[in-house]
């Protein structure tokens, strides 16, 4: 006969076998999972660990999971009323689920018996003399959808039977039980390589999203909700796209995340999920971050602020869990360890950081001597209660800076950063909490926008949240260098990221089809944040755009030319791939009006090409520069009025011999403009590209073509320099 452990190893197969789960054995295994038990310790986060990626293996994988922690939850029950003589327990249920791809129950006469190797293989089992088939009402959570259970039976090692008096089961505060001769519950507790859950506080960045609901605005308009929250860690987003030849069809992008948050979700749920691990950590003297992203209007202020005093946002929330945590150890009496709560809060705008604490007052970011960035002249204001925090955040707030966007009257137009510091007596930190509501991310990519402060303000957004991206994954990855220089926010954001620090993410979406290109944008962000997370670089297809004809014939959003047609032939599969080569070709994204071969933008001055997206991505007029230019800089001459102006055309391996000071900052200026048109030009490629494609080298590579191709096109479109030193001069 097989010992105890093996018997437990094969529950745990069998267990996934009535579930059809079989073939994922190794992996559990792998992950420490070596019980049916253990089991109850996976996450939805966990899935993708133990290799359950399809939404069937993952709602299998569930309904088995909840059942397994009912039956635990029953037995505490059971153990604190005195519980059942025999701590073997043999259960067997009729059916598992009900409406989800389960195969039909498969009854299983598992037992307390000894198990042969044979049947971990799959040979049929025989009953046990002593099988103990306790019934049990069916447990119904709230959240559970467990309805009805299939023949899953789940043997619990326990002590031997018959043992001799049990002792009595007191319930602790904190909620575990412990019996009253000292021993834990069970005495045999197994011994876990796979020590606890994987919730979001444990691990070092999570991701999740939220979904707000339509606004009265939005469904005044008449917009159809193409967003749709699954399972609570998937989400799936129905684009709806037009066929060459006219047809529309729905292309269903589907992402999974940590957490995924609903319409119906409250600010509270989110913090729990999100925040509140964070709080813990931050109590536990650790340093924390929490993000909202998202486009304009997608509700990154409604998630952090919420809609005082009635709604409370995160801030609020974390504020009252800080407080009520550290006023429970002040009463305890543990003066050691008593501390102090501060506040700050600044906003990043357009590159500098202004206190909204004082008055707006431009605060400079600097590193000390230990590499860590100090906020000089950065107020920080006690506060001893939730109130006086929250008053000092609605005040600040106040001061932040606002406008007005196309989806939100009231839309912020800078990242906000709140910091709750903790301090002891002494006045050393012993934690911080850091809150970012992003700017949205939609100004990035609106090259549209005829206003020269937007441009530069999202061009400024789409530098930082670029930056944070790269911060972020670089960090996962364990990479040895991250570049918080890139900018602002990630410099300021540095200490938060370093460490035994934790991040967490949430991307906020709308769910409007006028918004879909904006939420597939803000979704591949998250993705891209989260892919990478542990995997050592590894990436995992997770988003599956795929052709949707049953969709086409049901969704709202179809033409009524196309309702009850297929999607067109052909399309089907080159339409619904976003074709890299389609996309991608630098070449091909300039044709449009010939306007990237444009060496001047029309009508317009020196500089305005900046910050205005592909279409301005051209030559920059600087005039006049003295010395000089370096080998690897293209540049022509051109009389103009009577004086010379240079047109320099950056190129790669520049080596600059330009001496003046003048020259310098000139030159330096062309090499700014230069990199943040890339940037941008890059993360919007990055967006549009299929993810496939998107490893990093290939993205440098399509840029440098990219910008080999437009000097080329550039170079031949101007007229032939009539001095022929000129000539010369690039030819050297
Ligand atoms: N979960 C939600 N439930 C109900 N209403 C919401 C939710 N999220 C956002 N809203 C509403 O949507 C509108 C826009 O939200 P919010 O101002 O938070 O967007 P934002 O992402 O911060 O935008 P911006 O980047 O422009 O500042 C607000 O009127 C807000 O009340």
């Amino acid at each position: 006969s097989l010992e105890p452990v093996e018997a437990m190893t094969s529950c745990l197969y069998e267990c996934l076998r009535e579930v059809g789960l079989q073939r994922h054995y190794p992996c559990f295994t792998a992950m420490g999972l070596r019980r049916a038990g253990h089991l109850s310790l996976l996450t939805m986060g966990d899935y993708s660990s133990v290799g359950v990626h399809s939404m069937g293996d993952r709602a299998r994988l569930f309904h088995l999971v909840q059942l397994v922690k009912s039956l635990e939850e029953e037995e505490e029950e059971e153990e604190d009323h005195g519980g059942h003589d025999d701590d073997r327990v043999v259960i067997t249920r009729k059916t598992f689920t009900s409406g989800s791809k389960v195969p039909a129950c498969r009854q299983l006469d598992f037992d307390g018996s000894p198990i042969h190797k044979t049947q971990i293989s799959g040979t049929p089992m025989r009953s046990c003399p002593h099988k103990q088939t306790v019934r049990r009402s069916t447990v119904h959570r709230s959240n559970s959808k467990v309805t009805q259970r299939q023949g899953v039976c789940i043997y619990k090692e326990g002590t031997t039977i018959g043992s001799g008096p049990r002792p009595e089961v007191r319930r602790e505060a904190d909620g575990t039980s412990r019996r009253t001769d000292g021993t834990s519950r069970r005495t045999d507790e197994p011994t876990y390589m796979y020590t606890s859950r994987r919730t979001i506080g444990e691990q070092r960045i999570s991701v999740c999203v939220r979904k707000r609901p339509l606004t009265n605005a939005e469904n005044r308009r008449g917009e159809a909700d193409v967003v749709t929250a699954h399972d609570g860690d998937s989400v799936v987003v129905h684009e709806s796209k037009e066929a060459v030849d006219l047809t529309q069809y729905i292309l269903q992008h589907r992402f999974n995340y940590d957490e995924v948050f609903g319409e119906e979700s409250s600010n509270v749920d989110v913090y729990l999920k999100t925040a509140f691990p964070l709080i813990q950590h931050v109590l536990n003297g650790g340093k924390a971050t929490c993000f909202a992203y998202g486009q304009t209007g997608a509700g990154k202020t409604h998630t952090m602020l919420g809609c005082p005093p009635q709604r409370q946002g995160l801030y609020a929330l974390a504020a009252r869990d800080i407080f009520t945590q550290l006023h429970s150890t002040q009463d305890c009496g543990n003066s050691a360890v008593t501390s102090h709560v501060y506040v700050s809060f600044f906003e990043i705008y357009c590159g500098q950081l202004y206190d909204l604490l004082d008055r707006r007052k431009r605060l400079f970011a600097r590193e000390d001597g230990h590499q860590v960035v100090q906020i000089a002249g950065l107020r920080e204001v006690k506060v001893e209660s939730v109130n006086s925090l929250l008053e000092v955040i609605l005040w600040g707030t106040g001061e932040r800076t606002q406008g007005v966007s196309g989806v939100n009257p009231v839309s912020s137009r800078s990242h906000a950063l709140l910091q709750i510091q903790l301090r002891d007596s002494g006045h050393r930190a012993t934690g911080r909490m850091s809150f970012v509501d992003l700017a949205g991310s939609e100004r990035a990519a609106d090259s549209r926008d005829p206003d020269r402060l937007s441009r530069m303000e999202g061009a400024e957004i789409n530098q930082s949240l670029l930056a944070l991206k790269e911060c972020i994954r670089s960090l996962d990855q364990e990479q040895s260098h991250t570049p918080f220089r890139q900018s602002k926010l990630t410099q300021v954001l540095k200490d938060s990221f370093v460490g035994d620090s934790k991040t967490c993410m949430i991307a906020n979406v709308s769910p409007g089809h006028l918004a879909t290109k904006h939420t597939l944008n803000t979704l591949r962000y998250a993705d891209r944040v989260k892919e990478l997370r542990g995997g050592g670089g590894r990436r995992r297809p997770t988003v599956t755009p795929s052709p949707s004809p049953e969709h086409d014939q049901t969704s709202s959003i179809g033409t009524s030319a196309s309702r009850g047609k297929s999607p067109p032939k052909g399309v089907k599969l080159g339409g619904h791939r976003e074709a890299p080569n389609v996309t991608s070709t630098p070449a091909r994204r300039l044709a449009p009006g010939g306007a990237l071969l444009c060496s001047t933008p029309k009508g317009q001055g020196a500089g305005e090409g900046f910050g205005r997206g592909r279409e301005d991505l051209c030559l920059e007029h600087t005039t006049p520069v003295r010395g000089s230019l370096g080998r690897g800089l293209w540049r022509r001459r051109r009389r103009e009025g009577g004086r010379t102006t240079l047109w320099e055309i950056p190129s790669e391996g520049r080596a600059t011999t330009k001496k003046t000071a003048e020259g310098q900052r000139e030159l330096g200026e062309v090499r700014e403009r230069d990199r943040r048109t890339s940037t941008e030009w890059e993360r919007e490629r990055e967006t549009e590209t299929p993810r496939e494609l998107e490893s990093e080298k290939e993205r440098e590579r399509h840029l440098r073509r990219y910008h080999q191709q437009l000097q080329q096109m550039q170079w031949l479109q101007q007229p032939l320099p009539a001095s022929p030193s000129v000539c010369r001069g690039v030819e050297e």
